[in-house]
């Protein structure tokens, strides 16, 4: 698991070993140029004659820059600081200078600037980190908008400058890293939707903050191993009840497929059993394509509501009504989204998956304001509601009910997901990992994480077109490549 802290966070875990006098920037520098190093030789061939710019601001995140500057001119590289305000971290540009680095002191993106860039191997980002906001004078816009533009290598310190550490906000011009090495911890913002295009791989270097940062993380992202550990395995004394039976509420005579999809996640995803209430011809259709499903409805763990459906379908409202007790547990999307008034509360094993119309939609029926950004969006409507909230997008984030600036963050997804009923699919896999019992939250982090890579193993890595029932389909293949040596485990020790 990722976990990912405010910018104010992190400051507080560093006072301590500041005071301390722990030398956290020389740490952070020697990781940061032994990092570059690969990347240089990758581009370059070799370091020694390489060429490498270090764009440096005023504060430390320009002295991080400074001393890996250093670092990488006495390994032979020939190190440029372009310097982009009067003030400097003093000791790092000193030590630069005595391994034999420049400095200039640019104006805007001048024409030394630019040419120091356009002739670049790597541009290294010192210019703002935690201590950074997102809006950018038009001379520093001008400097990243070159730096974006150059052939190089972009390896950002800590945060991309114009990246806001803690929300994720970026500017049009933000730095677009190849790689961001953080420092210290994960910043909260660098898993966060508009952070996305920016950061590109993220590498913590461990400055041994780790007994400072607070228990609670404000962002997690589940990783590989997390699926392993937490995905519902049945085992040798598991039958189709205990294992979690989801009842499918969707689709409707316009949407019949939308009651195929969320049954066809649903099923594919491990369910016991999938049970399916709605009109009979939906049903038929669903029957055709997945006998498995039971056609009646009956007891169930989790339930899934308003794929397909028009928000006036009564449906909606007695599901939204259904899912108000206390100990309810299930799924509300699409039309359902629609049912919900102020003033209901909803559990938090009760999760709404609204995409991001739907969100705004929704915020505004509850009236909250609808052009908050994402993460923001996502805890207040779990802040009105009571329900987890799982914001769909191409960085998915899920909100606690119970905790609404607890998110969870899963960037699996490939765009090749954006097409009609693949939302109907991630219902269907999220009521089965509510009836296994699963948390709400959990279930919806684990669930937006096994759809988006099912996702990309149905468009072949991204490369062609997917149908939302692909998906569906993909989902054992995606589990056994994840969960493969755990369930051979559990099978030999069963028949040994
Ligand atoms: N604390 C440590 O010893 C360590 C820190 N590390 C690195 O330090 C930075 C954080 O450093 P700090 O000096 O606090 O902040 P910045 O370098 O981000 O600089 C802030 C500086 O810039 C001004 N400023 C902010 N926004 C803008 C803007 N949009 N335009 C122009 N100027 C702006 C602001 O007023 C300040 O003067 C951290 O990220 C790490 O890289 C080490 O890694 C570990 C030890
Ligand atoms: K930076």
């Amino acid at each position: 698991m990722i976990t990912a802290y405010t910018a104010e966070d992190v400051r507080r875990a560093e006072r301590p070993l500041l005071d301390a006098d722990v030398p956290l920037m020389q740490r952070a520098a020697a990781a940061l140029a032994a990092r570059c190093l690969p990347l240089l030789r990758e581009r370059a061939g070799t370091v020694p004659g390489s060429r490498v710019v270090l764009l440096v601001g005023p504060g430390s995140n320009g002295g991080d820059a400074l001393f890996a500057g250093a670092h990488l001119a006495r390994r032979g590289a020939a190190v440029t600081a372009v310097q982009t305000e009067a003030a400097l971290h003093d000791a790092g540009a000193a030590a630069l200078s005595r391994a034999g680095g420049c400095l200039h002191r640019a104006r805007g993106a001048d024409e030394q600037t630019a040419r120091l860039l356009g002739d670049a191997d790597l541009v290294v980002d010192g210019v703002l980190g935690i201590g950074g906001r997102p809006e950018l004078s038009d001379e520093l816009a001008a400097i990243l908008a070159a730096a974006n533009a150059s052939p190089a290598s972009v390896v950002a310190v800590d945060v991309p400058t114009g990246v806001d550490a803690t929300t994720g906000e970026a500017a049009d011009d933000a730095v677009r890293a190849e790689l961001t090495v953080t420092m210290g911890a994960v910043k909260a913002g660098l898993l966060l939707p508009g952070a996305a295009a920016h950061v590109g791989r993220v590498d913590l270097v461990d400055l041994g903050l780790a007994p400072h940062l607070p228990s609670e993380p404000a962002v997690r992202r589940l990783e590989t191993e997390d699926v392993r550990e937490l995905w519902p395995v049945p085992g040798p004394a598991d039958q189709k009840y205990s294992r979690g039976v989801v009842t499918i509420d969707a689709g409707s005579a316009d949407f019949p497929g939308a009651g195929v999809l969320s049954a066809s996640g649903a099923a594919r995803a491990g369910a016991g059993m999938v049970r399916y209430r709605g009109p009979a011809a939906v049903r038929d259709m669903i029957l055709a394509r997945r006998p498995e499903v039971v056609g009646a409805d009956g007891r169930h763990q989790a339930v899934v509501i308003g794929s397909g459906l028009s928000p006036e379908d009564p449906r909606c409202r007695r599901g939204v009504e259904e899912l108000c007790a206390e100990d309810a547990v299930g799924v509300l999307d699409a039309g359902a989204l629609s049912a919900i008034r102020p003033g209901d509360r909803l559990p938090s094993h009760v999760v709404l998956t609204p995409h991001a119309g739907e969100a705004a939609r929704l915020a505004e029926a509850l009236d909250l304001p609808s052009s908050l950004p994402p993460a923001r969006l996502a805890g207040e409507l779990a802040r009105a509601t009571g329900a987890t909230v799982l914001l769909k997008g191409e960085v998915t984030l899920v909100a606690d009910g119970d905790a609404p600036d607890r998110l969870y963050s899963q960037a699996e997804a490939t765009p090749w997901l954006g097409t009609a009923g693949t939302g109907d699919v991630l219902g269907g896999i999220l009521g089965t990992l509510l009836a296994a019992g699963l948390p709400g939250p959990l279930a919806a982090a684990l669930a937006a994480s096994v759809h988006g890579r099912a996702g990309v193993a149905a468009s072949r890595g991204g490369t062609a077109p997917l149908v939302a029932l692909d998906v569906a389909e993909h989902v054992p293949a995606v589990l056994t490549a994840i969960l493969g040596g755990a369930i051979t485990t559990v099978a030999s020790r069963g028949g040994a």
